[in-house]
Formats: structure tokens, C-alpha cells, sequence
């Protein structure tokens, strides 16, 4: 069994595997992710690996409490990656991001990727045919975009993800909705067609937690898979040990 913990900065998500198959996916939070995991495994015999990615706040207590469920392996800047990593700040480079450049080149083999991941921010990877990962962007998510307007104006409501709204917003609210997912979107395409200028034959990943809702909204043609960051950690975990 292989269970994959992707600690986000609004989410937590595991993912377990057995036999190289998706059994189950849990959406938590720090503080019941090992009430959880401890239920998954309950009446295993065989072994159980754990590797996990994360970003967000994780206790430390936590991180000892899963090398006491199983063999933990933890991303850090040292891992194994099958590709060359040529970001001028390496050790300040996301290990969310790691994972995903790592899952898009074991994945995808010999050719253009990138990578762009909706959750708590926007953020776009590319990684080229060669194996090199130079880096990206990052810019605020959808949610952080209706907070900011709200916690940094004395007028502006609290607007939360809605069907699409005309570019033309004949309110504050049909305004703030245009501001926000026609910008999102309007910055996806930007960034993917600046990729695609390079390579047409680009390979384009969207994942995250909004990407259910931007796949069916932007025009180019996008492989949409909201747990990538989690099969990939199940990638770059077999791709470890078989380098081991
Ligand atoms: N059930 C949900 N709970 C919270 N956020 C959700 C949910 N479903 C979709 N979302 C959206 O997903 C975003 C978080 O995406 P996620 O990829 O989990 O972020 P992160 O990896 O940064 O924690 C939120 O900003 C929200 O808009
Ligand atoms: C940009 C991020 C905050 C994204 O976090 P997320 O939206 O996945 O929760 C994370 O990748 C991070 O902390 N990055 C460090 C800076 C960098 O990647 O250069
Ligand atoms: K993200």
C-alpha cells in the first residue's frame, strides 16, 4: 500500500494505492490526517508507504506520528528527481511544484510540458523536452482574489465562485465575478499561449482545486486531472525506489 498525502495551503489530500491501482481519495485537514490514514490502514499486514508533499502548516508531531504508521518518505529540496532542476532559488522552490514537474516528466515523456495548478494560488511549471525545469509563476488563486477584494477595501462584498459573468459587470457584484474568473481565465490562456508560441505540440496540465471548474471555460485543449499532485507523488515515490 502507498499512501500519498499532498498538504496544501487551503487542503489536505491523501491518496491510497494498492497494487499500483487509485483506491481512495480523502479531501481533510491537518488535524484529523492521522485519524484518517490510521483508519486505512487498519488490518493491513503488508507494508505501508507514505510519501508526503507538503506546503502548508504541518506539526512536526504529525510528521512523527506517520514514520510511526509507515515507511515515511518526506519531499525536501535533496530528493531524487528525474528532472534537472534550474530554478535560480532552488531551496525556495514550492515542494508542491517539485512534485508536479516531477509527475509531468515521468508521466509525459520527451516533450513540452506545463503544469498549472489552481488551488490556493495560480501556479504555471514548464518543464521542456530535455528535462530541465527552469521555473514558472504564481500568482493568487481564485478564492485568494474575492478574500483580497474583501479584506482590503471598506466596500467591496465577499463574492465567492459563480457560472461565468459577461465581461461587462452591470454590478458590483456581476463586476467583482468579471474582475476575477474572466481574469483568471484570461491569464491561463496568456500563459499557455506563450508556451505554445515555443511548441504548438506543448503539453498542458491543469489541476488543483478550481480546475473542475476552469476545464470546460478555456479554449485550448488541456489535460484536466484535479489530483495530478497526488498521482504524481505516487510516480516520483515509484521512481525513488526504483532508483533506490
Ligand atoms: N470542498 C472544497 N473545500 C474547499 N475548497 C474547495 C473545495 N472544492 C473546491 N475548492 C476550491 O479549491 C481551492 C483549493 O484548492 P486546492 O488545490 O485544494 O488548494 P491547496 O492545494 O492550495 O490547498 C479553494 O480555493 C476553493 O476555491
Ligand atoms: C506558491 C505556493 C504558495 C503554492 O501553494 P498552494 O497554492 O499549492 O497551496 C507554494 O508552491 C510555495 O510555497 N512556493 C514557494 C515559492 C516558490 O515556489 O518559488
Ligand atoms: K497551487
Amino acid at each position: 500500500m502507498i499512501i500519498c498525502i499532498d498538504v496544501g495551503n487551503t487542503r489536505t489530500k491523501v491518496a491510497v494505492y494498492e497494487n499500483s491501482t487509485l483506491q481512495q481519495l480523502i479531501i481533510t485537514n491537518n488535524e484529523k490526517l492521522i485519524k484518517n490514514i490510521s483508519k486505512q490502514i487498519q488490518g493491513i499486514e503488508n507494508c505501508v508507504d507514505i510519501i508526503l508533499s507538503s506546503v502548508g502548516d504541518l506539526s512536526l508531531e504529525t510528521i512523527e506520528d506517520l514514520k510511526k504508521l509507515g515507511n515515511l518518505i518526506t519531499v525536501t529540496h535533496e530528493t531524487f528527481l528525474p528532472f534537472k532542476n534550474l530554478y535560480s532559488t532552488p531551496t525556495t522552490l514550492g515542494i508542491d511544484r517539485i512534485v508536479l514537474a516531477a509527475g509531468a516528466t515521468l508521466k509525459y515523456p520527451n516533450q513540452n510540458r506545463l503544469v498549472i495548478d489552481a488551488g490556493t494560488c495560480i501556479t504555471y511549471d514548464f518543464i521542456n523536452s530535455s528535462n530541465q525545469y527552469h521555473g514558472g509563476a504564481i500568482s493568487p488563486g481564485i478564492g485568494l482574489r474575492y478574500k483580497s477584494l474583501n479584506d482590503y477595501t471598506a466596500n467591496l462584498p465577499l463574492e465567492k465562485i459563480s457560472e461565468l459573468h459577461p465581461f461587462v459587470g452591470n454590478s458590483t457584484a456581476t463586476s467583482i465575478q468579471s474582475g476575477v474568473l474572466n481574469g483568471v481565465i484570461a491569464e491561463i490562456e496568456a500563459f499557455i499561449d506563450h508556451f505554445k508560441h515555443l511548441d504548438e505540440n506543448l503539453t498542458v496540465i491543469l489541476t488543483g482545486g478550481n480546475s473542475e471548474f476552469l476545464v470546460n471555460r478555456l479554449k485550448n485543449s488541456i489535460f484536466a486531472n484535479p489530483n495530478f499532485l497526488l498521482e504524481s507523488l505516487f510516480l516520483l515515490h515509484q521512481h525513488i525506489v526504483s532508483n533506490d
